[in-house]
Formats: structure tokens, C-alpha cells, sequence
């Protein structure tokens, strides 16, 4: 059998999941190959549904006075050793020949999917155990593995449907995995964790919707392998045992008489073929159908291809009182975030690799932080790791871990009350806002699932919370948008639904990761406005990740610049081109273009890769790339001092001066050289 992947994506343009699939299937059917499958299978159920109610008995009557006859008119296919009319017998077998397949099929599926979904369920450690049990499954041929569990199960009908759907269970079971893996990166699933749904939640409502089409597609191809196999098992006389008979046992009864009537085989053997060839068919054509509307689709990898180059400054100029994301709280407030030392690891065979390492900040009520740096820096796991989703093979360590004073090392991460409290102080909002919602599920009950999960919430009063919610992030109509699908939204409404889903349960922090990078620039302004009126009149602390320095210091008050899995530089944002004195804060500004940039050069890029945190270089990680190192920054790492202006600087040469936008490869500019 080979499993058909092709659909692994949910389709956009279709109103619902359910009408997806039935357009789908009516697709189908007109297709010449899905109406060919259509025939052949209207046939099987038609004999199967009406045969045994009309001729069970005929064909079960012995007739001394016509043994083994040959076609008449009398009797198409001829008769048996027992004068028992063959067509009447290959009609009646239908019906026991389909319900047995379909018998086993079930089987298999069923304990496929719990097989295919134990690695989610399980998480990562036991879930490896069940991965490798699969694969280990699967490399034995589905033949040997029924006939195996057949001789184990005993002949019989009942040892034979389960051994056909115990033998099935690993193939499908792989399929699932597949599917699974594909889907569980997407952000909506981490959405989803976020609001604390359990992993069991998870798979129901988020990832098994999304998978459905293409388990349904292989289901027709399933069950006509279990059409062959259970017609295999009963020709061995390991199936259907006499009295009873389904079409392999009649195979195995015309072939013994091939010589006398051939049309006795040749009736059964139709009969298979006819059933084989329509599941088979019609999963085939169900595939194509599906599978060709997903080919518009594209997501592109998260974190892919991003690179600082500095373009794309923001023309927002956010705050009112002219210092960008200040915060609101008074002082001597509990810090909303407190960070320090923060480092998340992972073990590989060459040792501890930390792509993150001591990382400590703080941040008060309606603050806004920005964490800048090129892909790879290690802002992505720093939130992950503040939000406490991080899994083996990845650890977190931390002298201090606080959101809203409650030390977030000490929780235990399963407990209800910490998931309670985290899905209600912590919102999320993620880059992409294609990938950031469940296709197959509306907006209002996907806003409502941390309402329900944690907020004691009915359904009706969770439901109500979202309409609120949306209108808070100025959706039009949101009561009749509640009710909508993902795909009916435009990329910056969804953004903005994504943010009103982010403060369903009034959170005191929202981290930001890329919000704006796949919108344009008017809707990159909207939702930076959004955040923005969401920071000040709710005070909520704002930490927003980006690869665009000039967004960061546009929006935040505070900057930390990010380079190789640690903290280089932080400072106000207001004296970002002032007062920047590490070469690496330097050479992102450097990089963002003005308006007097010359439109026909290329946008700047700082020169060089950056670094693998596998392979730091000793001492300072960005000395290779920098024109004023030294060969102490080849030796020695610098410490994170601070500087006048309160900020801080890891560099054994700062700079001083301002920073100009250059063109082509930055040099970075140093002292003296504005
Ligand atoms: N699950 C993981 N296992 C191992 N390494 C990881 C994992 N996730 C991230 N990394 C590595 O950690 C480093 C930091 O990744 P991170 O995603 O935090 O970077 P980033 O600054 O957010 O980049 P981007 O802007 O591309 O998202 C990268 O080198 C990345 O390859």
C-alpha cells in the first residue's frame, strides 16, 4: 500500500471542513475516474445490500441433479460440487466479503490512529518509544504480519479481521505520524498550547481536523488491501471457514474445479478485482481531487530565510508623548518579567550546545522591550522558554524566572494552576497570521477555548468574551465574524484577532514574535498601532521580537540587541542611532536605509554569517565579523558592562558617534564617523 500525503494541507478557499470534504467527494464523482470507481462500487453494495436478502437460501440449496455443471442459461457462472448455483453464491458473498473488510479496516485505523498519535499524546521522551516502535512495525510486509497474527488468532473469521487490522495498524499508524509532524509546527497548534489545552484537546479539536482529508483518502485505499487480504486469508482456508463464504473461500472452490468450470473461479475472482479496483479508484481519484486544490498552498517555514538587511523602516511614529513604549507603572511595582541568567540548552553527542545563554532582563507594567537580532540570535527561544514551552531535547535554567512575581522554575509546568496562570497572564501573537489559526475551526470558538479551559466559563459566556475581544482589536461586525472561518478573514484582521485571542484572559504580558513580518507595510502599521493602544490603556508589557531594528525602535522603549544566543547590547530606544556602541547594534542601524538612500544601489547587509551556536568562535562570537576587533576579542568573550545612558555593552572596543544608513556591505562606522 502506498500511503497518499498529497493533502496534508487544509484548503482555503472552501467554506467549512465538512463541505470541503462533500465538495470534495462530489468533485470526485464526476471525475472519470471517480465515476468509474463510483460504478463498480454502487455494484459490490448493491449486491452486497440486496443479494442475501433475496437468494441467501437459493443459493445455499443443493441440487443433486446438477453437480458441478458448466454456464447455462439456467445457471450463468455454472454450478458448484454441490449444484449450488455459483452467481447467486458470488452475489450472496458480497455482503460477508465488504462487512469483513470493512471490519478490519476499522481496526486497523483505529488502532493506527491511537498508535500514530501516541507520540503527541505522549510527549517527546515515550513519544520517541512509540516513533520507533512504528518504524519497526512497518518494516515487516503486511502479508507476513497477517498471516503471522492469523496462525496466533486462530482460523476463523474473527482471528482473521483481527489479524488483517492488527497487521494494518503500523502502516496507517505512520501515516498519522506523518501527518501529525506536519501540522504540529504549525502556529495554531503552539496557539493552543499556549491557552493550555491538553495535548489529548490539542489533537481532537486542532490537529485531527486538519488531517482528516488525507486519512479519508487512504481509508478507500485501506480498505481495499483488507479486501485482498481477507480473500488471501480465506483461499488459505485461514478465513471464512464452511459453512459460511465470502469470495475467497469460493476462489479457492472454483480453482479446485478450474479444469471441470472455469467460470467458477473466474466469478469470485471478478467479484475481487470489481471491489478492489473501486476502493482502489476512488481513494485514487478522491486524491487527486484533493490533493490538486492544495497545490495553491504554500507556507513558508517559519524562520526561513530571514536575514537582517535593514529594509522596510516603519514610518510609525507610536507613542504620544514621544518616548516610544514607556512604561506606565508606578515604581516599586512587582516586575510583570523578571529574567535572570536565563540559558536553554540542548545535549547533542559533541556536548551541550546552548543556543541560548545568560539572558536576564526585566520588565514593568506597559512596558515595551524589543529583542532584536538576525535569525538564529536565540529570540525565538527566549520567549518560548519565558512561556515555558520548550521540550526535551531542549532545557531551561535560570537564576530567576518571574512573570507577575510567581517563580516560574519552581512551578510545575503540568499543574492545572500554573497552566491557569499561564494562559491567563501571558498572550502570544505570532508572525504568520495564516498559520496562526485552525482552518477548520471559526474564530469565535477558537478565541473562546482559553475562556472555557480556564476562566470557568460557560460556553455561551465564552463565546461573548470573544465577540468582546474582537471588537477590543476592532474588527468590524464581530459578532458575524465570530462565526467565520480563518480564510474569510484578510492577513491583517486575522493578525488583529490573533492579538484579541492573545488578551482573552486580560493578560498582564503579550510577547510578540515577528508580528508583522509576512504583513504589509500598512498592515504592519495597524497592528503595531494595535499593540501599541493594547500596551497603554491595559497596561499590558509588551515584549516584541524582530529582525527590523528600526520597528524595534519605533515601538519599544528599550532595545536588547541579540548576537549568537546572548545579550550584546541594551539601551534605551530613543538613543538607539545616538548613543549604539556595540559594531553589531551599529551595523543594524547601519543597514536599515533613510530617505536619502540611493534607490539604485542594493540594500546594505551586514557582512558575514551568522554563527552556529555548535561552533562558536572563542572569545567575542561576533569579532570574525567585525572590522575593530582585536586579538583580545579573538580570546576572550566580553562582559556585559554598563555604559553611560544606562545601557549595557558586551564589547572589549565600543563605539561612539552616531550611525548614518550606509549602502552595500556595512563597514561598520566607528569613532568619529557620523
Ligand atoms: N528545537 C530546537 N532544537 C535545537 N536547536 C534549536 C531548536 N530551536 C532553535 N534552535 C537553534 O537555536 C538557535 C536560535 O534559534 P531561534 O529560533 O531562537 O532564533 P531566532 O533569533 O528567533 O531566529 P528567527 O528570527 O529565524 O526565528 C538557532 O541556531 C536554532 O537553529
Amino acid at each position: 500500500m502506498t500511503a497518499r500525503t498529497s493533502s496534508s494541507a487544509p484548503d482555503p478557499s472552501t467554506p467549512s471542513p465538512a463541505r470541503r470534504l462533500l465538495a470534495g467527494l462530489a468533485k470526485t464523482i464526476r471525475t472519470p475516474m471517480g465515476a468509474t470507481a463510483t460504478v463498480f462500487l454502487g455494484v459490490v453494495l448493491l449486491a452486497a445490500i440486496v443479494a442475501p436478502m433475496l437468494w441467501s437460501g437459493t443459493a445455499a440449496k443443493v441440487d443433486a441433479t446438477a453437480l458441478d455443471q458448466g454456464p447455462s442459461g439456467e445457471h450463468w457462472l455454472g454450478t458448484d460440487n454441490l449444484g449450488r448455483d455459483l452467481l447467486l453464491r458470488v452475489l450472496v458473498a458480497a455482503r460477508l466479503s465488504v462487512l469483513l473488510s470493512l471490519s478490519a479496516t476499522a481496526i486497523g485505523i483505529s488502532l493506527g490512529l491511537l498508535l500514530g498519535a501516541a507520540p503527541w499524546l505522549l510527549g517527546p521522551r515515550l513519544g520517541r518509544l512509540a516513533a520507533a516502535f512504528v518504524n519497526i512495525a512497518v518494516a515487516f510486509p503486511m502479508l507476513l504480519m497477517t498471516l503471522f497474527f492469523a496462525v496466533i488468532f486462530g482460523v476463523g473469521v474473527q482471528g482473521s479481521v483481527c489479524a488483517i487490522g492488527i497487521s494494518m495498524a503500523p502502516w496507517f499508524a505512520r501515516l498519522t505520524q506523518t501527518l501529525i509532524a506536519g501540522v504540529q509546527k504549525r502556529d495554531f497548534v503552539a496557539a493552543a498550547r499556549i491557552a493550555r489545552v491538553s495535548r489529548f484537546g490539542v489533537l481532537r479539536r486542532h490537529i485531527l481536523p486538519n488531517i482528516a482529508e488525507p486519512l479519508i483518502v487512504n481509508v478507500a485505499l485501506a480498505a481495499a488491501a483488507a479486501l485482498l487480504a481477507f480473500a488471501g486469508l480465506s483461499f488459505l482456508g485461514l478465513g471464512v471457514q464452511a459453512p459460511e463464504y465470502d469470495w475467497g473461500l469460493l476462489l479457492n472452490e472454483g480453482l479446485s474445479g478450474i479444469y471441470v468450470n472455469p467460470a467458477g473461479a473466474l466469478g469470485p475472482g471478478i467479484a475481487i478485482v470489481v471491489a478492489g479496483l473501486g476502493f482502489n479508484l476512488f481513494g485514487e481519484a478522491l486524491a487527486k481531487v484533493l490533493g490538486s486544490r492544495h497545490k495553491v498552498r504554500t507556507f513558508r517555514p517559519r524562520g526561513a530565510s530571514r536575514t537582517v538587511s535593514g529594509s522596510g523602516g516603519h514610518p510609525r511614529q507610536h507613542a504620544t508623548d514621544g518616548s516610544a513604549g514607556d512604561a506606565i507603572a508606578p515604581a516599586g511595582e512587582v516586575p510583570v518579567l523578571e529574567v535572570d541568567r536565563l540559558r536553554v540548552s540542548l545535549d547533542t553527542p559533541n556536548g551541550t550546545v546552548s543556543p541560548v545563554r545568560e539572558i536576564s532582563f526585566s520588565m514593568k507594567r506597559g512596558e515595551a522591550l524589543g529583542v532584536v537580532g538576525e535569525s538564529g540570535s536565540g529570540k525565538s527561544l527566549t520567549a518560548l522558554a519565558v512561556a515555558q514551552l520548550l521540550e526535551s531535547p531542549l532545557h531551561v535554567e535560570a537564576a530567576t524566572l518571574r512573570l507577575l512575581g510567581k517563580d516560574l522554575m519552581a512551578a510545575d509546568p503540568r499543574s492545572r494552576a500554573t497552566r491557569r496562570f499561564l494562559a491567563t497572564s501571558l498572550g502570544l501573537v505570532f508572525q504568520n497570521p495564516t498559520t496562526s489559526f485552525n482552518p477548520t475551526m471559526r474564530i469565535g470558538p477558537q478565541l473562546a477555548e482559553v475562556a472555557r479551559l480556564h476562566q470557568d466559563m460557560s460556553r455561551r459566556q465564552a463565546g461573548a468574551r470573544a465577540v468582546d475581544r474582537l471588537r477590543a482589536v476592532r474588527i468590524p461586525g464581530a459578532e458575524r465574524r465570530a462565526k467565520q472561518y480563518p480564510h474569510e478573514f484578510s492577513g491583517g484582521m486575522r493578525q488583529r484577532a490573533m492579538v484579541g485571542m492573545a488578551m482573552m484572559g486580560n493578560p498582564s504580558l503579550i510577547i510578540a514574535d515577528e508580528p508583522t513580518t509576512a504583513l504589509d507595510v500598512t498592515i504592519q502599521r495597524q497592528v503595531l498601532n494595535l499593540l501599541e493602544q493594547i500596551r497603554v490603556e491595559n497596561q499590558v508589557a509588551v515584549l516584541l521580537i524582530s529582525h527590523d531594528i528600526s520597528v524595534i525602535g519605533q515601538f519599544c522603549s528599550r532595545v536588547l540587541v541579540m548576537y549568537a544566543g546572548r545579550v550584546v547590547e541594551e539601551l534605551p530606544s530613543a538613543d538607539l542611532r545616538t548613543s549604539a556602541r556595540h559594531p553589531y547594534t551599529r551595523a543594524l542601524l547601519s543597514a536599515v536605509p533613510d530617505m536619502t538612500a540611493d534607490r539604485s544601489q542594493p540594500l546594505a547587509t551586514v557582512p558575514g554569517r551568522p554563527v552556529d551556536p555548535a561552533d562558536r568562535p572563542a572569545g567575542c562570537a561576533f569579532a570574525p565579523r567585525c572590522t575593530f576587533a582585536t586579538a583580545q576579542c579573538h580570546t576572550a568573550e566580553p562582559p556585559l558592562q554598563e555604559v553611560g545612558s544606562g545601557g549595557t555593552v558586551a564589547c572589549w572596543n565600543p563605539q561612539e558617534g552616531a550611525v548614518t544608513a550606509v549602502q552595500g556591505q556595512v563597514q561598520q562606522a566607528g569613532r568619529g564617523q557620523a
